[in-house]
């Protein structure tokens, strides 16, 4: 569903990407797995076009999505939610999920995908009024998937969704994950928990330095020794 082509990416000189190849099947769960600073956000960036590579291309679902504008490639069905959970602090609950409908293709279904966030996220309805700012930390994990599923994204990419997490938070934000794929979305899924992710990825990639060293089942990396010697610490 996404095919990642010998992508590079710079800041300034420092190259943050280096020939970066690597493919999402549909409906799958693919797992980016690497060390700090490896270049796994400056990947899921440069995907979503918040940032843009020097070279290389970046297919989506049959477009050519490589230097497009974020509202255009959110627009084509691929959401992404940010690390740190970008929520707008000042705005409530309710408005800051209206905003996630605001893409062309959404906005028609803005009232039927507002009710399948309330059924899915009943603690965001009972705060609908409240300041995104004002919720706590797993909350405002919960508004930030939310607000792209108001987008109606046929694929998602997770930057860190446990980052900060409460042990009963990150188990309920996995559990979301899963039933999201459950029910037929492609995921694309970074985590510092390798373990977990690679658990539940059926295709995972290795990031080190920018580059990509390995490409697999999530259960061949699972099982292979540099990588539970480097991620697992076994
Ligand atoms: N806006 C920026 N300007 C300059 N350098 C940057 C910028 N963003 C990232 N980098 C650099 O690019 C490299 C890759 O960073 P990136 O955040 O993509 O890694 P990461 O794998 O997501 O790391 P982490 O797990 O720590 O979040 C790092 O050396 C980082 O310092």
């Amino acid at each position: 569903m996404l095919d990642v082509r010998d992508l590079d990416l710079f800041y300034g000189d420092a190259q943050a990407l280096a020939g970066v190849s690597f493919g999402v099947p549909l409906g799958s769960i693919t797992a980016i797995v690497g060390a700090n600073g490896a270049g796994k956000t400056s990947l899921i960036r440069a995907i979503a076009g918040m940032e843009t590579p020097r070279a290389g291309t970046v297919r989506f679902d049959g477009h050519d999505i490589t230097g497009r504008e974020s509202f255009e490639i959110c627009d084509l069905g691929l959401g992404q939610v940010a690390e740190g959970r970008q929520v707008f602090p000042t705005m409530s609950v309710e408005d800051n999920l209206e905003l996630g409908a605001m893409v062309p293709r959404a906005r028609k279904d803005a009232a039927a995908s507002l009710e399948r966030v309330w059924q899915m996220f009943p603690r965001l309805l009972e705060r609908r009024r409240q300041m995104a700012g004002t919720l706590s930390g797993g909350e405002q994990q919960m508004l930030a998937i939310g607000r792209c599923l108001m987008g109606q994204p046929r694929m998602i990419m997770f930057d860190e969704p446990s980052l900060g997490l409460s042990p009963a938070m990150v188990h309920e934000v996995f559990a979301i994950i899963r039933r999201l794929h459950e029910e037929g979305m492609t995921i694309v899924l970074v985590e510092q928990n390798v373990a977990v992710s690679l658990h539940m990825a059926d295709h995972a990639c290795v990031l080190e330095n920018g580059h990509v060293v390995m490409e697999g089942r999530g259960s061949d990396l699972l099982g292979d020794d540099r990588v539970r010697a480097a991620y697992l610490g076994l």
